[in-house]
């Protein structure tokens, strides 16, 4: 594993359960950060599909100590610096191309980059990717294929994201190439846009439990 690759491990390893956010209100960010945070989850993807993303990355990795948050749907290189820029500690994309894999190569930031078929994965893996994201998890065949993936892409481990909730995320977690999961059933747009941190929290603490029965 390369360092990038290694870096990545690392941070998946902190959780089983990664929150992805989508925020649209940029003073939810903090104290939404902190709930999860208190909850036991302190790797956070806020995705850049909003305007408040960036300045959000850059709140939270300045005001929340425990957190290691990181930007996702980055999907072009300017957005990795940019997102750099504001605090991120790493990036995520939903797929991957030769420049966003040069650009996290070249800044050497921890990289989850998506893959869902096993050539995707294959070239990432001769990047040096091992640790990929399996996205959109659950349209693309969900528990099943990544139980196929595993004999013979047995060097990938996998953060599968996309259609995941509390419940099937017992049956990702139980896979031996499945490090952690993501998704935004942690943090429902309801429970945010009323600020009900104590909610989050409690989603959090649950979650943080996952895989370890
Ligand atoms: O990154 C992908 C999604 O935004 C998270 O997926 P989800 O909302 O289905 O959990
Ligand atoms: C879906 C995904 O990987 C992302 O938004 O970064």
């Amino acid at each position: 594993m390369t360092g990038p690759s290694r870096a990545m491990a690392d941070i998946m390893a902190m959780a089983p359960v990664v929150p992805v956010v989508v925020l649209e209100d940029l003073k939810a960010a903090i104290p939404m950060a902190e709930a999860l945070v208190s909850g036991g989850l302190p790797v956070i993807e806020v995705t850049l599909r909003t305007p408040v993303g960036l300045d959000a990355i850059y709140e939270i990795s300045r005001a929340v100590p425990g957190a290691v948050v990181g930007a996702g749907t980055v999907n072009r290189p300017e957005q990795l610096v940019d997102s750099l820029e504001a605090g991120a500690k790493f990036i995520v994309s939903p797929g991957a191309t030769p420049s966003l894999v040069y650009a996290a190569s070249s800044a050497a930031v921890p990289y989850l980059p998506g893959a869902a078929t096993a050539s995707e994965m294959l070239a990432l893996l001769e990047e040096g990717i091992s640790h990929q994201k399996f996205f959109p998890a659950e349209a693309s065949g969900g528990v099943a294929s990544l139980k196929s993936f595993a004999a013979p892409l047995a060097e990938v481990k996998f953060c599968p994201t996309g259609g995941i909730d509390a419940k099937s995320a017992e049956d990702y977690l139980a896979l031996p190439n499945v490090v952690c999961v993501g998704g935004s059933w942690v943090t429902p747009t309801k429970h945010v846009q009323a600020g009900n941190w104590d909610k989050i929290e409690d989603l959090a603490r649950a979650a943080a439990k996952l895989g370890k029965s």
